[in-house]
């Protein structure tokens, strides 16, 4: 893939953009909220990863913020508007290879997402092509999903959100289901496309090497039911990022210690304050 351009991307800026506002969430009729309390700002243009035990919640925050599911009590916004359900300007991309349509080739499934959007067909095809190349998928382009590996399947995934420009990107473990060493080339994939495409992230994830290589922030959160966002820190190695490092390996005790911590805290009474 194109390689990373690390000098010429400004830092994310400061400014909220994404804000998670004091959610709870209950499913309808059940007796215990999956989240309780869950307050969370992405910047605008940085890439923010989510780890937690499974089952807190995480995919449930991710499917607020994409517009599938609404908070019981709270609110999410984004460029200070409410978020009120799905749109094109947040692409979301799954764990497995599920959403890709098994009747359309690797290149229309890619520009599935801008015919619904009418975008004129040249623009389509210039999309199209930019996309397929970045994610170095360009010779593989009239193969069926049954055709790919798993890796190429969630190069697929990615093309397919890049293609439709979305400003804010919603990546759910989209790796967890691959071996090692394709995880490892996609990720380093990801970080190099993200430093170029100035793009607001959250990605969920149970792999603190993963969260390393590719977050600026990384959010723990607490074990479920009523699960909270435990703490949230800063990752300021520099990128690219060197799993071998010294300083990754320090990064990663620290925050391997905090997911512990977090796992072990017992979930809020009814009412307790966080
Ligand atoms: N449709 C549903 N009805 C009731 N409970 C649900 C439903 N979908 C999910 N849950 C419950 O909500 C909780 C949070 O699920 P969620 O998928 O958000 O967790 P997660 O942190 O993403 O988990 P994992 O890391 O295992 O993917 C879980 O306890 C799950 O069983």
């Amino acid at each position: 893939m194109t390689p990373p351009i690390t000098d010429s991307r400004p830092r994310p800026s400061d400014e909220a953009f994404v804000v998670i506002d004091d959610v709870s969430f209950a499913y309808p009729g059940s007796p215990q909220p999956i989240l309780r309390d869950v307050s969370l700002e992405l910047r605008r243009g940085e890439f923010f990863v989510l780890l937690g035990p499974s089952g807190c919640g995480k995919t449930t925050i991710l499917n607020q913020v994409a517009g599938f599911e609404r908070p019981t009590t709270g609110s999410i916004s984004m460029d200070g508007k409410p978020i009120t359900g799905p749109g094109p300007d947040r692409a979301v991309i799954f764990q497995g290879d599920d959403s890709l349509l098994g009747w359309l080739n690797v290149r229309d499934n890619v520009e599935f997402g801008l015919r619904a959007l009418r975008t004129p067909a040249a623009e389509r095809t210039r999309r199209v092509r930019q996309a397929l190349e970045t994610v170095e998928l360009d010779r593989q382009q009239g193969k069926f999903p049954h055709e790919l590996s798993g890796g190429m399947k969630q190069r697929v995934q990615i093309a397919r959100a890049l293609v439709v420009d979305a400003p804010v990107l919603l990546m759910d473990e989209p790796f967890g289901a691959l071996d090692a060493q394709t995880r490892t080339t996609l990720q380093d994939a990801l970080a190099g496309l993200w430093e170029q495409s100035q793009r607001t992230v959250l990605f969920i994830t149970h792999d603190i090497s993963e969260a390393l290589i590719l977050g600026d922030r990384i959010g723990v959160m607490t074990s479920g039911p009523a699960a909270r966002l435990q703490t949230v820190m800063d990752n300021p190695l520099p990128r690219p990022r060197a799993r071998g490092a010294a300083e990754f390996a320090e990064l990663y005790r620290e925050v391997e210690e905090a997911v512990t911590a977090a796992k072990s805290r017992p979930p809020a009474a009814a009412g307790e304050p966080g």
